[in-house]
């Protein structure tokens, strides 16, 4: 599944020299970084090591530098969190602004930020009386004011690097979690949290280093109290004065931390990402610390409407589906229980805009929506009772099929051993039940498919939406997966859209096939009847048809892409219309035709592909727009059709169908 490069992208290629103009600064850069560090390590005096670092004063600085910085983190965590989440996923006026005040600190001389810290929370500051009266709180010369200067330096660190690993990460797992049932400090917590977990322990982990590390700021604002405020930046600082071997040996002591930081990060703060990243299936070994479940909330939302609890095989429950969309699609749908709908379209027609519409997950066309005998469109996407399966399944890779499936009846507040039961029972029924334990990164995209179904089953949805099931899967998986869908879609009680490009999969999937056009309903019937009378060019062409539109007159029709059409059904002179010839129905021959087709054009083959057991043959004419025929492979040997052969085409006047425009 996952395409393995030999090579890392970006490293160099055998052979070839960087550029000496690149290569002489990079090296002077490299040495002005090491230089110092190589300083430290010569002046330090080794066999003071020991002495210098069991001192009572130094223990002491830095049991406080790891108090502090550890509080600095919890801080950070606790407020930069929720601030990185709103920064990268919501938008409000001034985020450009916020944005700004969270990179100051870091460009910000630390001396200046201890300014502002006192300016604003010191004794004479904004808000220190108030503090000091109210809570008896006194910030400078105390080591929660040394934890606010740490805080106020380090925190942007987490913000910026949480901020980035936020907007690696599709919505899309997001908001398929909301439309399984889950409120959205349910998804934060289950899916966000998790999936962004490398990002966010490199953003602790700087952050903790920075605050270890933080000078500036902690001295102008809340001394260097031997105790209190005095941790081992503020001692390297005063030993330095009094006793520079000792100050080298605590230097050494924090540069050696510094380093432990960024060998455990391995890049990741650099751009380098790490295995199984934010958006990818993790790999099947990362199995490092406690494994996020599905039950890390567990919040029940037992307002949302889907009837979860019951037996897979239970007699389905009915909803009816009504639909007025407005904004860009302009559509009402209305479909009896167990109706299977196929959406097509050409792109762009709107066809994923309707299905977000009907989540109720975007601005761009609002749907008033009414399932059975509710009406949802006032509740938020996790209580419709909406099920989404997008186009990749988007299962959860920190998750397993299991506890992926499970977390629909979870989040509606079934029990955990009974949600699992449940989950494993759906499993088993889509015929995946032995890959319960396999996270998606260790099934196939089949599999894969049908967990992503069991998934949205399990919630027990009255509307589910699938966004091109099989577009991802090979040709024999998805013959397959086709069957899986439609045994399962037969007993299901609520309405299904399928949005597809696959004609196949309309015609043998859907009960109704719905064609959009630029946000409307081009035509909404029966799949035999959108094949005989298609309304538009493009779906008789999905079909496999050719499709001429043009303007009847008295002799036939005049076709847009020129020429003139007999036809043997009556037209209304002027109106216009869409010619229908079915490939099979054309004729093909080398020499011109004598006797009764009334319709023939000289032409040219310009590609011949097959078609299951025959050939389709596509045939240029300067007097007709092109047309494919459709013939057997001994009929193409017998004529000698290969690309550039002249022939004629020859199509009965009968064999044309006229769909009025
Ligand atoms: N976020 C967006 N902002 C602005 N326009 C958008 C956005 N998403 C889609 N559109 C536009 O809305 C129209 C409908 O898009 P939509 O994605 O629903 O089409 P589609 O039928 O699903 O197409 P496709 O078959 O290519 O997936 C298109 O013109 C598209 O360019």
């Amino acid at each position: 599944m996952r395409h393995l490069s030999k090579r890392a992208p970006g490293s160099r290629a055998p052979g070839r020299r960087p550029p000496l103009t690149l290569a002489i600064p990079a090296l002077l850069a490299v040495a002005l970084l090491t230089l110092p560090l190589i300083g430290v390590l010569a002046r330090t005096s080794w066999g003071d090591l020991g002495g210098h670092l069991t001192r009572p004063e130094t223990t002491e600085a830095l049991r406080l530098s790891l108090l502090v910085s550890f509080w600095a983190l919890g801080l950070s965590l606790l407020l930069g969190v929720p601030l990185a989440w709103l920064l990268a996923r919501v938008d409000f006026p001034g985020k450009a602004v916020v944005r700004s005040l969270v990179l100051l600190p870091m460009v910000l001389p630390p001396t200046v930020g201890g300014v502002a810290l006192l300016l604003a929370f010191g004794r004479r500051g904004l808000l220190g009386p108030w503090l000091e009266d109210t809570f008896g709180l006194t910030l400078p010369f105390h080591t929660s004011g040394a934890v606010l200067a740490a805080t106020f330096v380090a925190m942007p660190f987490l913000v910026i690097s949480l901020e980035g690993a936020l907007a690696g990460l599709r919505p899309r797992y997001e908001e398929t979690a909301a439309s399984l049932g889950a409120s959205p400090l349910r998804v934060f917590f289950t899916v966000t949290l998790p999936m962004v977990a490398p990002g966010l322990a490199a953003g602790a982990a700087l952050t903790w280093a920075r605050a270890l590390g933080e000078f500036g700021a902690t001295i102008t604002f809340a001394g260097n109290l031997p105790g209190t405020t005095q941790t081992l930046p503020l001692q390297v600082y005063l030993l330095l004065q009094e006793e520079p071997e000792a100050a080298t040996s605590v230097s050494l002591l924090l540069l050696a931390l510094a380093m432990a930081v960024l060998v455990a990060l391995r890049g990741r703060w650099t751009g380098a990402p790490p295995r199984g990243g934010a958006d990818r299936p993790s790999s099947p070994s990362r199995a490092a610390g406690p494994e996020p479940t599905e039950d890390t909330v567990d919040t029940p939302d037992a307002a949302a409407p889907s009837a979860t609890g019951g037996e897979p095989g239970a007699p389905p429950e009915r909803w009816a589906l009504h639909a007025d969309l407005t904004g860009f699609n302009q559509l009402t749908l209305d479909a009896e229980p167990g109706t299977t709908l196929a959406v097509v379209g050409p792109n762009g027609a709107g066809k994923t805009t309707l299905l977000r519409a009907l989540l109720g997950l975007t601005p761009r066309a609002h749907a008033a929506l009414r399932l059975g005998g509710t009406d949802v469109t006032s509740l938020p996407p996790h209580r419709r009772g909406v099920a989404w399966v997008p186009q990749d399944g988007a299962l959860f890779p920190h998750l397993t099929a299991l506890a992926n499936t499970a977390y629909g009846p979870r989040a509606h507040g079934v029990r955990r051993a009974e949600a699992r039961r449940e989950a494993q029972r759906w499993l088993d029924q889509l015929g995946v039940g032995h890959l319960a334990h396999r996270k998606p990164a260790q099934v196939s995209g089949g599999q894969a498919q049908r967990v992503s179904l069991a998934r949205a089953l399990a919630t027990r949805p009255r509307l589910l939406l699938l966004d091109e099931p099989l577009a991802a899967l090979d040709q024999t998986t998805r013959s397959r997966v086709r069957h899986t869908l439609r045994t399962h879609l037969g007993g299901f009680g609520g309405v299904c859209l399928i949005v597809t490009h696959d004609p196949v999969e309309a015609v043998s999937l859907a009960d109704r096939i719905l064609v959009l056009d630029e946000g409307r309903a081009v035509q909404d019937s029966a799949p035999a009847e959108v094949a005989r009378h298609p309304r538009s060019p493009w779906v008789a062409r999905m079909l496999g048809s050719n499709a001429w539109p043009g303007t009847a007159r008295d002799d036939g029709l005049a076709l847009h892409g020129g020429g003139v059409l007999i036809v043997a059904d009556p037209l209304s002179t002027g109106s216009e219309a869409l010619a229908v010839i079915a490939p099979e129905a054309v004729s093909v021959h080398r020499e011109r035709p004598a006797g009764s087709p009334r319709n023939v054009w000289p032409g040219t083959v310009r590609e011949i592909t097959a078609s299951g057991s025959r050939l389709r043959v596509l045939i240029a004419s300067e007097r007709a727009p092109d047309l494919v025929a459709e013939i057997t492979p001994q009929a193409a040997a017998e004529l000698g059709l290969t690309d550039g052969t002249s022939v004629w085409t020859s199509v009965k006047a009968t064999e044309v169908t006229v769909v009025p425009l």
